[in-house]
């Protein structure tokens, strides 16, 4: 009989979808150089997350491990530098399934070159593709969060910022990256490469003024 406290095949499932995902997200060139990290849901008390310093262009399945929802590994393995952003979401809300985190150029020089506490994204068609919006003629605000190697300190300011209604489906963190989050591994995904999307077009057109 087994003694862990998820299910061996739900496991297994999500180590093939992470690793599935790290190799689309380092084809587009939002996880380069080891960053990034990507997790699912197990159940009401476990996540399966990407081991740290791992090559997500190269993701196995034994690169995924297990975290209870205090962001401590459960078995063998170094979870995420980053494990208690994906924590902090899994805790806050039940409905959340999967969450993607990603180093995009565009994220970077949008969050280092204009030093707004926000980022709006507005009008654009392709925001139908996240959770809930159904019409271009919308406005989504992506709060900017300074970066800090003191994660514990970020999960509360974020969970401080959301007590206050801000950040529905994604946060920024000043020259390092993108979370976002969602039901399952399908919606997250199709939101992340919305956003990125969205924010290299944002980008461009700061560029041309
Ligand atoms: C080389 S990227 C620096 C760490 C980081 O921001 C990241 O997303 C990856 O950290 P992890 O511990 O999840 O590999
Ligand atoms: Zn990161």
């Amino acid at each position: 009989m087994s003694q862990r406290p998820y299910s061996i095949a739900a496991f297994r499932e999500a180590a093939r979808t992470l690793a599935a995902t790290g190799h689309r997200l380092y084809q587009q060139g939002w996880s380069p150089a080891t960053s990034s990290n990507y997790s699912i849901r197990l159940n009401a008390g476990h996540a399966a997350i990407t081991c740290s310093g791992k090559d997500k262009g190269l993701l196995e399945e034994t690169d995924i491990m297990v975290v209870d929802l205090q962001g401590q590994p459960v078995g063998d393995g170094k979870p995420s530098a980053e494990t208690l952003l994906h924590t902090q979401l899994y805790r806050r809300y039940d409905e959340v399934g999967a969450v993607l985190h990603t180093h995009s150029h565009a994220t970077t020089v949008l969050t280092m070159h204009w030093p707004a506490d926000h980022l709006t994204l507005e009008g654009y068609e392709l925001l139908k593709a996240l959770e809930g919006i159904t019409t271009h003629d919308t406005r989504v605000t992506l709060p900017v969060f300074d970066n800090t190697q003191d994660i514990a300190e970020l999960s509360a300011r974020v969970d401080q910022a959301m007590d206050q209604g801000l950040a529905h489906h994604a946060y920024l963190i000043r020259g390092h990256g993108l979370y976002t989050w969602a039901a399952d591994m399908a919606t997250c995904y199709r939101q992340l490469e919305a956003l990125e999307t969205l924010l290299a077009i944002e980008l461009d057109r700061r560029r041309l003024g």
